[in-house]
């Protein structure tokens, strides 16, 4: 792989976000290595989606610190935040294409940050971009696909084309915010599958946030689990049970409503009937 770091390409010390009264974030620390695949687990609010969002420079935290490949983030100006974003690709869970263009053009667009001044249609990008954009088609398995329009395709197929789209900026870490969230088991598995294949062929460094706890125990090297923006979890997958998961839920968990939220997330039937009878404490 054409980069080797030593120190952490992700540091996130000691950061607490908060939205008015709202604690999004509460002292959060994550660091991750070059090259690792990380799982960001937790329920709907429990802060991915923000802690994502610090690490691309989109959030700014009310303290603690956020590096990424070697800056400050919240201390960068403008230019070198758009220079730094380069090098930072997301995708999201509804994708984000522009529906009304084909599926080249879309993918085409993910080099409009390097590139001066507007471009519209296929032909007003140079050969060499037209050309990774192709590949990176190939690669996600659309090349088939290249000249349909970007909403014709089913929901995992325009993931595919946003993580096509993602390659282009050539990025050194990729942040997926629930990518799968709206997918059928088939599809999610696909693309799931295919952020791990590109990460190991790109020595990409990438978090990836997931709700879902039987994706994230098959995936990533590393499981970081969230609660109320804490940090409530972070261990290696390898060898990590669902039931470990559960106990660190169920740990921190206040009411039964919770808890039945976390026993149906898990698909854990027996924690579930437990919870129905306990009844809200
Ligand atoms: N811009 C904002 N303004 C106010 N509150 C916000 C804002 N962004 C996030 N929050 C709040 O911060 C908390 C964490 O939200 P966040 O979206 O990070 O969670 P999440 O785990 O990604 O959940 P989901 O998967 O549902 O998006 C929630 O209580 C949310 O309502």
């Amino acid at each position: 792989m054409h980069r080797t770091t030593t120190s952490p390409v992700i540091s996130v010390s000691g950061v607490t976000k908060d939205f008015g009264t709202t604690r999004a974030l509460d002292h959060v620390d994550l660091s991750v290595e070059q090259g690792e695949v990380v799982v960001l687990l937790g329920l709907s609010g429990s802060g991915k989606s923000t802690l994502l969002r610090h690490v691309n420079g989109l959030e700014r935290p009310s303290s603690g610190s956020v590096r990424v490949l070697g800056q400050e983030v919240p201390t960068l100006r403008p230019r070198a935040l758009r220079t730094m974003r380069g090098r930072v690709a997301m995708v999201f869970q509804q994708f984000e294409l522009v529906p009304a263009l084909t599926v080249l053009e879309n993918v085409l667009t993910g080099a409009l940050s390097r590139l001066r001044g507007p471009r519209l249609g296929v032909w007003s990008y140079p050969r060499a971009v037209r050309t990774a954009a192709l590949t990176h088609l190939d690669r996600v398995g659309l090349l088939e696909k290249a000249h349909q329009r970007a909403d014709e395709l089913s929901g995992g197929q325009q993931q595919r084309v946003a993580i096509a789209r993602a390659l282009m900026q050539d990025p050194e870490i990729l942040l997926a915010d629930e990518p799968v969230a709206s997918l059928d088991p088939e599809s999610s598995a696909q693309v799931m599958r295919l952020i791990r294949e590109i990460a190991a062929d790109d020595g990409l460094t990438v978090v990836c946030s997931l709700h879902q706890v039987d994706i994230a125990l098959g995936w990533g090297d590393r499981i970081v689990g969230l609660r109320h923006g804490a940090v409530v979890l972070d261990l290696p997958t390898a060898g990590i049970s669902k039931a470990q998961v559960m106990e660190i839920y169920g740990r921190v968990s206040t009411s039964s409503a919770e808890i039945r939220v976390i026993a149906t997330e898990l698909g854990d039937v027996e924690l579930l009937d437990a919870a129905r009878s306990t009844g809200d404490r």
